[in-house]
């Protein structure tokens, strides 16, 4: 069941913490051109799932996942597969902001570095600049690489992330609840973020928020219990949810 335009096609993913089940069976598609929101209460499995996408679960001791997840066609667990790589192919932002406590500047061009995608200083220097443009920081700290990036504020730190995680050329990004530690006025600067993004990135991002999900994503994804209980266009999902289960949840029957 191969849809169109699918970056990552996941099928029959299983996860196991030792003996504990924590997703099960699920399979699902991220469009190249849209942004997936993963809802559901909390210890459903949404931040598990996303780690299936980029073998983030392989740093969990006693984790394992079973089934098949591809990028592009290309199966991620395989043998062959590099996962330095594929991170930097699908990169993450987190819950917490977590800059290295280096200047901002170091921040942005510790993965090109590491990834040999610049080959002089002044070709670093500008993916550094496009990527913090594309992050919506550069006016905020062009002035101010040479400071660290733990001296920033939450929200800015965010977007530094956003912006190490960009200056890598990624192909998918994965946000596991990138909002959760920001203010309001901070949480709508991603979520602007997020939209001005979409397309150029694949986009998942798991969320509490209800709200949030419905303006920033077109798809959803809703888990109950490890299970991946509806998936669909997000604008359908809030109006009108094909199972009882989804519909619980969003008018709030359970949290
Ligand atoms: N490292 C781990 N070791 C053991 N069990 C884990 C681990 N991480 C998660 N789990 C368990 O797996 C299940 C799914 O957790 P997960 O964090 O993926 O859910 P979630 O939907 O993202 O939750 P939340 O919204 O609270 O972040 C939960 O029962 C959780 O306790």
């Amino acid at each position: 069941m191969v849809t169109d335009h699918a970056k990552i096609t996941a099928e029959g993913v299983n996860v196991f913490y030792g003996a504990k089940q924590a997703i099960r069976n699920v399979s699902l598609h991220v469009r190249q051109d849209e942004v997936t929101a993963f809802i559901g209460p909390s210890g459903c499995g949404k931040s598990t799932f996303l780690r299936t996408l980029n073998r983030m679960n392989d740093t969990i001791a006693g984790a394992r996942v079973e089934g098949d997840v591809r990028l592009d066609g290309e199966d991620i667990y395989a043998r062959a597969m590099d996962v330095v790589q594929l991170r930097a192919r699908v990169g993450m932002v987190f819950q917490k902001p977590n800059p290295f406590p280096k200047s901002i500047f170091e921040n942005v061009a510790y993965g090109p570095r590491i990834h040999g995608l610049a080959r002089s200083k002044a070709e670093l220097a500008q993916i550094v600049e496009r990527s913090l443009q594309r992050a919506g920081l550069w006016n905020e700290v062009k002035d101010r690489l040479s400071e660290s990036g733990t001296a920033l504020s939450g929200g800015q730190q965010q977007r530094l992330c956003i912006a190490r995680a960009i200056a890598v050329d990624p192909e998918v990004i994965l946000m596991d609840e990138p909002c959760s530690a920001l203010d309001p006025i901070a949480t709508a600067r991603i979520e602007e973020l997020i939209s001005d993004l979409r397309g150029r990135y694949a986009i998942v991002i798991v969320t509490h928020n209800m709200q949030q999900a419905a303006r920033v994503s077109q798809k959803t994804a809703f888990f109950h219990l490890g299970e991946l209980v509806e998936y669909g266009d997000t604008s359908a999902m809030f109006t009108n949810p094909r199972e009882e289960r989804t519909k619980d949840y969003i008018t709030g029957r359970y949290g």
